[in-house]
This record gives structure tokens, sequence and C-alpha cells, in this order.
């Protein structure tokens, strides 16, 4: 069953425990920039999802269609040290657990800021801490990283340049690697609009070199402060956005002399989104959330 939206927010996440019987989970699906989650709040502690139940909730065809899944959890002992409201846990459609999607991050801390009823919280996500704040009535900041271009912490699969990379698929050549919780490899071109992502981008995105597969920005620089971006995502998705993806493609930018300010608009094929390179290799995020539908959907058997 899926419902339009007209429930207040904070409600869905007071909805009661599905628990194992009867099997039928509430979830909430919402956007950054079109890039879709099926939202899951599983703090009243029910069994891990399977693999299974992953991939048939984010297909269009039998579940409710998403980019990832993505489970609001509680925060661990650690987390709650760190401040923590609660955590959260994102998987791609293939059922892998990865360890950061920047638009998730924004509708999820939405999610907490409406429920608490708080201007700025911390989520835990993959042992670490993530600062959330409001920045307009659907607008959310959040802060990733620290990025990092360690080939061992990427990972690479031998040491390399990782601001040369030594591979290459058509027009993306000399690209960048880096780390902001998941790994990107981001290629600066002169054309995006030239760029066949989904003829070139599968070939890095499974080279040898990334032993866990990488997601594939193409970037174009259109003056000091502005990039233009397009990602292919892990495991083979072409997304309207991504925001690790704009993380890095800035930092990287600003890491080959390309642009001149530690503020920059990313601009997507679904919108802008807005970063920030701060101290620490840390970079700060800001960007539109959206619902879709709310609804419940089988639980796992
Ligand atoms: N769309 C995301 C990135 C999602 C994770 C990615 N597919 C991976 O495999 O690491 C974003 O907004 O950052």
């Amino acid at each position: 069953m899926i419902v339009d939206w007209p429930m207040k927010h904070t409600d869905l996440l007071s909805l009661p425990s599905p628990g194992e019987l009867p099997p039928q989970w509430p979830f909430i699906k919402m956007h950054g920039l079109e890039n879709y989650f099926v939202i899951l709040d599983r703090r009243d502690g029910s069994k891990p999802l399977n693999n299974d139940d992953i991939v048939r909730i984010c297909s269009t065809n039998v579940g409710v269609g998403g980019e990832q899944l993505l489970t609001i959890e509680r925060a661990s002992e650690e987390g709650l040290r760190a401040g923590a409201y609660a955590a959260m846990r994102i998987f791609n459609i293939d059922g892998k657990e990865v360890g950061a999607c920047g638009n998730a991050t924004r509708c999820v801390a939405y999610l907490l800021l409406e429920e608490s009823g708080k201007d700025e919280v911390v989520m835990e996500l993959a042992g670490g801490a993530v600062h959330c704040r409001r920045a307009g009535p659907m607008e959310v900041s959040v802060t990733l990283g620290p990025i990092s271009m360690d080939w061992r912490k990427i990972p690479l699969s031998r040491e390399v340049d990782t601001l040369h990379l030594p591979i290459e698929s058509g027009p993306l050549s000399d690209g960048v690697a880096l780390y902001i919780g998941n790994p990107h490899a981001v290629f600066f071109v002169d054309q995006l609009d030239s760029v066949d992502m989904g003829r070139y981008a599968p070939a890095v995105q499974n080279d040898p070199l990334f032993p866990e597969g990488a997601n594939v920005g193409a970037a174009q620089v259109l003056d000091g402060q502005t990039l233009r971006l397009q990602v292919w995502e892990r495991p083979g998705v072409l997304t309207k956005a991504c925001g690790t993806g704009a993380c890095v493609a800035s930092y990287a930018a600003l890491k080959r002399g390309l642009v001149t300010s530690n503020k920059i608009a990313v601009h997507l094929p679904a919108g802008k989104l807005d970063i920030e390179l701060l101290d620490g290799d840390k970079v700060r995020m800001t960007g539109p959330v959206a619902f879709c539908c709310h609804g419940f959907i089988e639980g796992g058997k």
C-alpha cells in the first residue's frame, strides 16, 4: 500500500512498530534532487533486513522504488557519547551496505530535525558523527568527511598517484580518486554534455584498481566557483544528483587548482548543491529535500 503525501512528517516516525507480525513495514519515500530513497525506521530493534528484502523494496516493479534503502537505527554507545540523536544505515539497490550518501543524509537529517523539533542534530553514520542543521524550510546542511586521497583508504588495489589516475575510458582520463565514506573517481571534462556516462563510466567503476568499485563523476568547470557534474553510481545507476559526488568533485577541483574558492556551487542534472570545503578536509553540503509518498510494504519472512 502506498499513500500520497498529506501526512504530518513526524507522525510517520511514530507509527506503531511492525514487529514480526503482521509483516508490514511503514516506509517513507523521499528524494534529494531526484535521488530517491526508501526510509524505514528500525529503532524498535527489529531484526536486520536481508539482501532480498532490500532488493525487493528498492525495485520499482515489486517494491516501492528507490536508488537506496535507508534505515534509521538507534545510536550506538559511542554515537550517544558523540551526541548522536539516531544512526543511519545505507544500502544500495543490490543490497550492499555503503558508508556514505550525501542526499540521503540530508533527507534523514530532515526527519530527525522534525522529530526532535531542533534546528541541529548529530547523526551517527558508519561510526562517525554527522552534524546536520536546518538551512531553510526544506533545505538541510550536513557536514561530511573527512575526505581522503590515501590509496589504502579509498581503497585502491595498488599505490598510484590519486590526483592523476593511470586509467581511462573514452573521454574519462587523468581522474582523481577520493574517499568520503565511499569510493569515488572524478574526471574533469571540457564538455559534460558530450560525455556518454552509461557507455564509459562502467569500465572505471569496475576497473581492478577499485577492488570495491567506485562512483564515477564527470565534472566540467564553469568558473572558479562553479562546477557541472554527472555521477554514475555503484552498482550501476546514472543518478540525477549525487551529494558525496558533489563534495569530492569540489575537493578534487580545488586540489587540481581548477577552482579558486572553497565555496563551490555544483550543478547536477536535477539542481544545485552548495559545497563548502572546511578545515580538516571536512565538507559542508547544503541542498533541498522533498517527500514523495509513504505507506506500508510487506515485511521479510
Ligand atoms: N547518491 C549518493 C551516493 C550513494 C552511495 C553510492 N551509490 C555508493 O555505492 O557508494 C549521494 O548522494 O552521495
